[in-house]
């Protein structure tokens, strides 16, 4: 592959269901670590997990709300335009199409990236991106054998590194660890609770944002 010099692009993708300060936190800290530009993308049709609760359009609602007040995390909705399963491959596929031989960073917590051999076509992701694995609270680092196969030769420790290729290498990112989990926020919510600290301080000026999770069956 082509060396390069450009700074990532990295995507962090998530049902954000809804998107809450853990999410915002890490990805924050990861623009930080990488120098990147960082993208959020939620998902249209999660390859493996229950629909979300909350609509496309209620979910873009409340991060484009959680978004507000800083340009260093954006959005992107391009999962949510195509049909069926928004399988990250063909998520790749096209960034790498828009961005030629930019690197690509695929941030992923540690529980997302333990169960990555179960993804659609996952050895192609590496030929497709970096990886940033962010330390996730409460989740072991020990992977699959499959997956450490395939990694090992793969990691770097000096986000710099990164900027030599525009795909292939497998960085963890010690991020602050926050126990948050957007399962966790929609019990809370469904409870009746109010989980103020928990969520961006926004998202409690509409009451419409969280709406889908106070009651589920409206
Ligand atoms: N507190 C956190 N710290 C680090 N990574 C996180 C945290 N919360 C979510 N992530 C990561 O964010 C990405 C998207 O996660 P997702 O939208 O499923 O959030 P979640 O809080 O895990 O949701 P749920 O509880 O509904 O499974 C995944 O890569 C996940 O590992
Ligand atoms: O491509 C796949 O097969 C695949 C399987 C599981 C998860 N993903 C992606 O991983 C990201 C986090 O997913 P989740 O379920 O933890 O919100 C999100 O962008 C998903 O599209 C992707």
């Amino acid at each position: 592959m082509p060396q390069t010099s450009a700074r990532p692009l990295a995507i962090f993708g998530g049902t954000f269901d809804p998107v809450h300060l853990g999410h915002l936190s890490v990805a924050w800290e990861a623009a930080e670590l990488l120098d990147a530009e960082v993208r959020l993308l939620p998902v249209s049709v999660p390859p493996h997990r229950a629909p979300p609760i909350a609509t496309a359009a209620q979910r873009v609602a409340i991060l484009r709300a959680a978004l507000q007040g800083q340009s260093r995390l954006t959005l992107d909705t391009r999962e949510l335009d195509r049909p069926g399963p928004s399988y990250t491959i063909d998520t790749l596929h096209e960034l790498r199409a828009e961005q030629g031989e930019r690197p690509l960073v695929l941030l992923l917590g540690a529980d997302a990236f333990a169960g990555l051999a179960s993804w659609h076509r996952w050895r192609e992701l590496f030929a497709a991106t970096h990886i940033g694995v962010l330390s996730r609270p409460g989740v072991a680092t020990a992977l699959p054998d499959a997956l450490e196969r395939e990694v090992a030769g793969r990691r770097i420790a000096d986000a710099a590194e990164l900027r030599a290729w525009p795909a292939g290498k497998v960085i963890e990112l010690t991020v602050t660890p926050l126990e948050i989990s957007a399962t966790r926020i929609r019990e809370l919510l469904a409870a009746g609770r109010d989980p103020r600290y928990l969520l961006p301080a926004g998202l409690f000026d509409d009451p419409a944002l969280l709406a889908p999770y106070r009651n589920p069956a409206a």
